[in-house]
Formats: structure tokens, C-alpha cells, sequence
């Protein structure tokens, strides 16, 4: 069965199809968005999801009529930086798209995330489709943030450019490693933990048929998770406000990603030790112990990391964290737990107490 939702947008709204099998309809798919078949389109992918995906897609659309052509990045983080979006513009250029071709993010959120900011700056914004394989993409295929990222700052480098759709086929998810689908749950349980205490619940019960594939529980957590998504977005396109609750963990997450050199944590790992560490961080500012307990037990029952390991540097991650977006007018601001399923837009937290949870994340188990 076919799930969907919709991104409220004004005339930038569009929908999110979930379903398994739905790559075999993808013609049919850009033919109902009325993508151009008289320009070539790009399908940007990596090097994993390229054996597997990028053959059969690239039939279903020549045979639907459309011109595909092809760029494949190696696979991992580390694809997103300015070199490589230099790379993808060459393709487009050498294969001739126009302003009237469409950009196609075939992959996880690295993939979105660079193709989404080819697609917003060559010849200055072109279409964009999403056609998210991992997990965590149901959190970076919607929303329309893009961004590419630099040495020093996770994201630094972007735009908000939402797609035409998103074409989320569950069955690709199969081949995902098993770490990837645990990294891929911790966005999942964000969007339990910043807007829904049930679904919390439901994702802790349903640990095991979540990290075993199970696709009736996985398609349900997806369109649950995309829903908080879309409903967030729909309220805050720009991230003028509520938006930021999204960021839950992602301050030390982010700065713990950068320092690690991009890679060597995986984006839902780091956010996973950041919200336990926003989950310590509400505790200290008075709220119930119960919020950092219930926390860091989902984590650990999913199996990703809950500590910081031991040789990262905390003053690298301090001064990280200071190039963290939501941090203005020299304002510190963090996404801070208040009960399970809410958070608040925190602007009193001084870098003394962050400071102090960074050290316990190193050193308590
Ligand atoms: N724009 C947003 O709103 C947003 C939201 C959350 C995360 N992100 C970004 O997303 C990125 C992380 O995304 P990710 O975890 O999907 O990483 P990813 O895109 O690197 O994919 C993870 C790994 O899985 C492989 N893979 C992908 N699909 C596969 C499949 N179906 N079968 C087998 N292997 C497959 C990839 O090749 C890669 O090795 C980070 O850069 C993060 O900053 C962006
Ligand atoms: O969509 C958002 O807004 C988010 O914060 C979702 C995050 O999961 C995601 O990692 C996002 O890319 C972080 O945004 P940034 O503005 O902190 O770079
Ligand atoms: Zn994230």
C-alpha cells in the first residue's frame, strides 16, 4: 500500500509517496509531476547505491521517454564538500542541462543534500527530486534543506530548495548494513523524542522489528517521522523559529562530526551521543531525570553510541559548536528536552554548562 503525505508550502507544496516497490512506476511518476522529457536530467548518486539502483532507474526512465544521465560520487560523507559539487556542475554543463532539466538525488542524505545544492545553484535553481534509499533520508529528503559542508562546519555551505517530490521506495532499504539502519532510526526517534511521546513509545517497543527490516513496522516509523517532519517544515520553512526544534542533538552532534573528520562518525551516531547529551543538559537546568534515563536507554537499545569516545578533544568541540547556524547576535541557543515528546528553543544555556556535559559524555558509562 502507497503512503502519502503532503508538505504545505503554498505553491511550493508537494508530496511524499511511501511504498515498496514504487521504482518500478518511476516514469509514471515524473510524468504525473510533468518533469521535462526534452531536456536531459541528472541523476546524482553514489558509489553503493549505484550498483544496485541506478541501472534499473535509468531504464524505467528512458523507456518512459525521459533523458537521464548519470553522475556517481564515492560513497560517504565526505562527498559533501565544494570540490565535488564543482564535479556534478561539470556534468550538468557537459551533458547539457538547461533550465528546464531536473536534478535527481538518488541515494541517502548525503546525496540529497549535494544534489539538492547543485539543483538550488546551477544556472541559479533548477528542479529537484528526491528519491531517498536510506533510513535517515526520510529526514533529508523533506524539508529542502541543502547544503554542501566544510572543513571547519558541518552545513556551512547551502540553500533551502525543496523538491518537486519524494519518492520513497522501502524496498531499497533491504540492502542497507546494519549500521546504517541503526544510524538511520536515531533521526526516527528525534522525531519522537521533539513531538510525540506515543510514537516515542512505539519506536522503544518496536525496536527489533525496526533494526530487523520488519517493512509494515518500517513503513509505519517512516510516515510517522516524515509526518513530524512535514509538519514542522509546513510551520517554518526557513527556520525563522520552530524549525530549529528539528536540531534536537544536532549542536554537539554536528561539532562532533567535524571534529571526528566527516565519516569516521555517522551523522545519526553523532546526533544519537547529542541528544543524550541535550537529554543531561535539561537535567541540569532542573527538569526530570527522567528525561536523560528515558533517553539514553532507547539509545543504547537501538545500539548506537551514547558517549563521546574518550580521545575526541573537548575545546575542538567547543569551538565547533560556535559555528552551529541556530547561534545568533552571540546568542547561544540549544534544542532542550522538557518532558519526552517536547523540547524548547533554549537561549539561556551558558557554554560553562555545555562544557560540563561534553566532559561527562566522555567520561560516564
Ligand atoms: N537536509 C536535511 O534536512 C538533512 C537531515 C538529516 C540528515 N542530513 C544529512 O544526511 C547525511 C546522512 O545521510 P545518510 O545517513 O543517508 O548517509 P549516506 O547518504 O552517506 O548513506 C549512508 C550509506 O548507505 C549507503 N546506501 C544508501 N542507500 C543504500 C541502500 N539502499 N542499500 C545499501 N547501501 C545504501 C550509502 O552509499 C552510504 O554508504 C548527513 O550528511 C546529514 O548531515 C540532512
Ligand atoms: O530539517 C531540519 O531543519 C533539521 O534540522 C534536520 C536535521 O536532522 C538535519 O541534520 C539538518 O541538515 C540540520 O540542519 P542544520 O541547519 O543544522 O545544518
Ligand atoms: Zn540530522
Amino acid at each position: 500500500m502507497i503512503k502519502e503525505l503532503t508538505v504545505n508550502l503554498g505553491e511550493r507544496s508537494y508530496p511524499i509517496y511511501i511504498g515498496q516497490g514504487l521504482l518500478e512506476e518511476v516514469g509514471a511518476y515524473f510524468e504525473k509531476h510533468g518533469i521535462s522529457k526534452a531536456s536531459p536530467l541528472l541523476i546524482v548518486t553514489d558509489s553503493h547505491v549505484a550498483e544496485r539502483y541506478l541501472q534499473p532507474v535509468t531504464d524505467r526512465l528512458k523507456e518512459a521517454g525521459f533523458q537521464p544521465v548519470s553522475h556517481t560520487v564515492q560513497a560517504g560523507e565526505k562527498s559533501k564538500a565544494l570540490s565535488v559539487l564543482e564535479e556534478v556542475v561539470t556534468t550538468c554543463l557537459e551533458a547539457g542541462l538547461d533550465r528546464k532539466s531536473t536534478v535527481v538525488a538518488l541515494g541517502g542524505g548525503v546525496i540529497g543534500d549535494l544534489a539538492g545544492f547543485v539543483a538550488a545553484s546551477y544556472m541559479r535553481g533548477v528542479r529537484f527530486i528526491q528519491i531517498p534509499t536510506t533510513i535517515l533520508a526520510h529526514d533529508s529528503s523533506v524539508g529542502g534543506k541543502v547544503a554542501v559542508n566544510h572543513p571547519l562546519a558541518k552545513n556551512i555551505i547551502g540553500a533551502f530548495h525543496q523538491p518537486e517530490f519524494v519518492l520513497y521506495d522501502t524496498s531499497t532499504l533491504l540492502s542497507l548494513p546494519d549500521r546504517e539502519v541503526r544510524a538511520g532510526l536515531s533521526e526516527m526517534i528525534k522525531h519522537g523524542l521533539i513531538w510525540d511521546a506515543e510514537f516515542t513509545t512505539w519506536c522503544e517497543d518496536n525496536a527489533d522489528r525496526l533494526t530487523g527490516l520488519d517493512p509494515e513496522a518500517l513503513q509505519y516509523g517512516l510516515y510517522k517521522g516524515c509526518g513530524v517532519k512535514a509538519a514542522v517544515v509546513s510551520q517554518d520553512e526557513r527556520e525563522n523559529d520552530l524549525r530549529a526544534i528539528l536540531n534536537l542533538g544536532h549542536t554537539i552532534g554536528h561539532a562532533l562530526e567535524a571534529v571526528a573528520g566527516y565519516g569516521e562518525l555517522l551523522h545519526g551516531e553523532a546526533i544519537a551521543i547529542g541528544m543524550v547529551g541535550a537529554a543531561m543538559l535539561s537535567v541540569q537546568l532542573g527538569n526530570p531525570e527522567e528525561i536523560h534515563t528515558v533517553t539514553e536507554r532507547i539509545f543504547r537499545k537501538f545500539g548506537l553510541p551514547v558517549r563521546i569516545p574518550a580521545h575526541y578533544d573537548t575545546d575542538a568541540i567547543m569551538t565547533a559548536m560556535m559555528h552551529d547556524k541556530k547561534f545568533k547576535e552571540g546568542q547561544m541557543v540549544y534544542i532542550v528536552p522538557t518532558e519526552i515528546g517536547k523540547v524548547e528553543i533554549n537561549k539561556n544555556v551558558s557554554a560553562a554548562l555545555v562544557r560540563d556535559v561534553v566532559e561527562r559524555l566522555k567520561q560516564e558509562d
